[in-house]
């Protein structure tokens, strides 16, 4: 896939959700299958945690994830895992301060893949502009249990002072977000929320992702 430019990547933030097997109360893919009817933009695959499956078995899982993403024309973003994302030839791939440089990804992955990185202050969004990102992840926003070695809940303070000093990159938000506080979000300033809870949790997933999609075009 080969993105057109800022705008579309703004756009394909809007409802990015991002699930590994053990953030599912159910069989994943119908856990996609339902949050890509509710109307979900992104889609990353993050296999992580004590309970994670590893080698052939989260191969599998990406690929099956990776084909009903495919089918339904919604970008596939790996998690970390740089390798397996070039061995899937995924759509991108999002990274934090403490995994490979983005400056490094961008040179293994070329001009034509979606490259996420998380910033938690300026001199990172700064860095990551430098490095090719195509978007920043900030967070948390909001108190998370899905995910323990986080950075302090940030509220909007992040995104404002990013957006105070111009810097011109799509922001996603993450952490804690659910559909009640989605758009507060994005009227902080962030082009779209990304969350784990809000929808692999939901007794409806369709229903929840639905919802996000409201919330932030209402927040718009
Ligand atoms: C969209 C988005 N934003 C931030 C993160 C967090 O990445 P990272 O800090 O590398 O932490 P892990 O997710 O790898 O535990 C993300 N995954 N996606
Ligand atoms: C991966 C990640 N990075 C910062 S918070 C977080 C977890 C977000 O999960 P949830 O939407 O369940 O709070
Ligand atoms: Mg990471």
């Amino acid at each position: 896939m080969v993105y057109a430019g800022e705008k579309e990547v703004r756009e394909l933030l809007g409802v990015y959700f991002i699930m590994g097997s053990a953030n599912c109360l159910k069989n994943p893919i119908e856990v996609l299958e339902d949050a890509i009817k509710g109307g979900i933009t992104l889609f990353q695959f993050r296999e992580k945690g004590a309970e994670a499956l590893h080698g052939d078995e989260k191969k599998e899982l990406a690929k099956s994830l990776q084909d009903i993403c495919r089918k339904h024309h919604i970008p596939f973003i790996v998690n970390d895992d740089i390798e397996l994302a070039i061995e899937l030839d995924a759509d991108g791939v999002h990274i934090g301060q403490d995994d490979e440089s983005a400056s490094k990804v961008r040179r293994r992955l070329g001009s034509n893949k979606l490259i996420g990185v998380s910033a938690h202050n300026v001199a990172q969004a700064k860095q990551a502009i430098i490095d090719g990102a195509d978007y920043i992840g900030v967070g948390p926003i909001y108190p998370t249990v899905t995910k323990l070695d986080t950075e302090p809940v940030q509220g909007s303070t992040v995104i404002q002072s990013i957006l105070r000093e111009n810097i011109h990159i799509p922001i996603v938000g993450i952490g804690g977000i659910t559909e009640k506080n989605a758009g507060d979000v994005i009227r902080f300033g962030a082009d779209g929320v990304s969350v784990i809870t809000a929808i692999s949790h939901a007794p409806f997933p369709e229903k929840a992702a639905k919802k996000l999609a409201s919330a932030v075009k209402i927040g718009h």
